[in-house]
């Protein structure tokens, strides 16, 4: 039996369509204007100077904001992009253009496990403050109670093993008592590599060829958090 859960938020907890079809076009639209009102403050800066270093030292923002553009469609989980995202839309959850979309079998389990005594983290590409806001506007309310500790690509690319060794460092028990649930199956690779449990979740609505056989490397698959046995 697991210490704690940890999971993935997109095609996990959230569908794959609300990131995609709602989030990312939020974001690329609503930056160029975020950018202009916001660049010169130290922590957007911050973020928007390492992207003109990485690309050869653009000067203009304009430009700074073509190539955070460019890495929205081509869904790079670059640090810097992630970071600015969540500021982006962070205006629009206060605005409520959008909530964050959670599969109906996800909130209850997580209230369960949590009620259960099992601690829970997140670890997402997405951002820290973007992973707060996301369940703290979601469609089954505010769950950031649920939640003892957040991770994002600051401890690591999801598809490294010193990634989840790193977290469960930091969550101060041994990887071999922490589950980690998500959609891809590299993420679940490197999770097992460091020595934790996995479960593949495998949605539907998400995966509509579901990954079975070689194609899970013999991650225990599940097609809901309904099907995690803890
Ligand atoms: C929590 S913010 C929205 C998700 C996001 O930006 C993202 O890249 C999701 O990646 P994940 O690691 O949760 O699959
Ligand atoms: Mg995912």
């Amino acid at each position: 039996m697991p210490k704690a859960i940890l999971t993935d938020i997109e095609g996990t907890t959230s569908s794959i369509s609300f990131v995609k079809d709602v989030l990312f076009p939020y974001a690329r639209r609503a930056l160029p204007r975020y950018v202009a009102a916001h660049g010169r403050e130290p922590a957007v800066r911050k973020w928007l100077d390492a992207v003109a270093t990485e690309n050869g030292g653009l000067c203009e923002d304009a430009m700074i904001v073509e190539v955070l553009q460019g890495w929205i469609d081509e869904d790079r989980k670059h640090t810097a992009l992630k970071a600015l995202q969540g500021m982006v839309w962070a205006d629009g959850y206060r605005n409520a253009d959008f909530s964050a979309h959670i599969y109906p079998d996800a909130a209850p389990a997580l209230r369960a496990w949590h009620a259960a005594g099992l601690p829970l983290y997140v670890y997402s590409s997405g951002s820290v403050p973007a992973q707060r806001l996301f369940f703290g506007h979601s469609d089954a309310g505010d769950l950031t109670p649920l939640f003892s500790g957040w991770f994002d690509t600051e401890m690591g690319g999801k598809r490294e093993a010193g990634s989840y060794t790193r977290i469960a460092e930091a969550i101060g028990l041994a990887p071999a008592d922490i589950l980690f649930l998500t959609d891809v199956v590299e993420e679940a690779d490197a999770a097992r590599e460091a020595g934790m449990d996995t479960v593949l979740i495998d949605r539907l609505q998400d995966y509509p060829q579901p990954r079975e056989g070689e194609a899970t490397h013999g991650h225990v698959r599940a097609t809901g958090f309904d099907q995690v046995r803890v």
